[in-house]
């Protein structure tokens, strides 16, 4: 993602001075709040930041910026966020990074959210670029049933999300599992991850279905690809 398009972005919605900003997590974002930081030092803008994951408010505190939370700031003017696809429709997988929840409830509160990402995530539809699965964050208890009932009603594999640097599962900033569901063919999006959600145990889908208002893509030669939603 090159500086110019993040000011572009940063421009249409920062066009006041004083905002709330909902800071997403993963890779890419890293680079959003650097120039976010730049921009608010040299220009003294009032922005607040509500975090979607500990790493997110590790970033926020890092850069000085002003850190809030959902208590103080249940209405955001804008979310921004990685994701690990994007389809035509601007359908999203999002938890690669194991943090889905606290993103979609961020983003859930905002008025616009956004979405930076690479040309790798950029696909007509989902699965073709991520092979590995959609995220389903889940309570521990529960991901035995929660797998058999996902792979006998929808197909496909799912596995537990297992740690690399420490015996045992992947545990979320909630303390929740992550399954990870190897689908087989394109689905119904929507109706997918309203079934999954209703599965006694399930806490959220890495399934961002309608959210997101506008993704740039950060194109191989340094140029920036915008896409809004086709149907929301
Ligand atoms: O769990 C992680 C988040 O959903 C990230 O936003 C997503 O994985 C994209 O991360 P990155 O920008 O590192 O590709």
């Amino acid at each position: 993602m090159c500086d110019p398009q993040i000011d572009l972005f940063f421009f249409f919605f920062f066009f006041g001075n004083s905002h709330v900003l909902g800071v997403g997590s993963g890779s890419t974002v890293v680079y959003a709040v650097e120039r976010l930081a730049q921009r608010v030092r040299q220009e003294k803008l009032n922005i607040v930041c509500v975090p979607t994951s500990f790493q997110a408010r590790q970033l926020i505190l890092k850069h000085s910026l002003t850190l809030s939370d959902l208590d103080r700031h249940p209405e955001l003017d804008v979310a921004i966020d990685g994701a690990d696809e994007v389809d035509a429709m601007l359908t999203l997988i999002k938890g690669g990074g194991g943090c889905l929840t606290q993103e979609k409830i961020v983003a859930g509160c905002a008025k616009h959210f956004i979405v930076i990402a690479d040309y790798r995530k950029d696909s007509k539809s989902l699965g073709q670029q991520w092979k590995k699965g959609v995220p389903i964050e889940v309570i521990p208890m529960a991901y035995v049933p929660i797998s058999r009932s996902i792979m006998q009603r929808f197909g496909g594999e799912v596995s537990l999300r297992m740690a690399v640097s420490k015996a045992g599962p992947v545990v979320t900033d909630n303390s929740n599992f992550i399954l990870d569901w190897k689908f087989e063919q394109a689905q119904n999006w929507k109706e997918v991850n309203f079934a999954i959600k209703m599965i006694p145990g399930v806490v959220e889908t890495g399934l961002f279905v309608g959210m997101a208002e506008k993704v740039y893509f950060g194109m191989e030669d340094g140029t920036v690809k915008t896409r809004d939603p086709l149907i929301i």
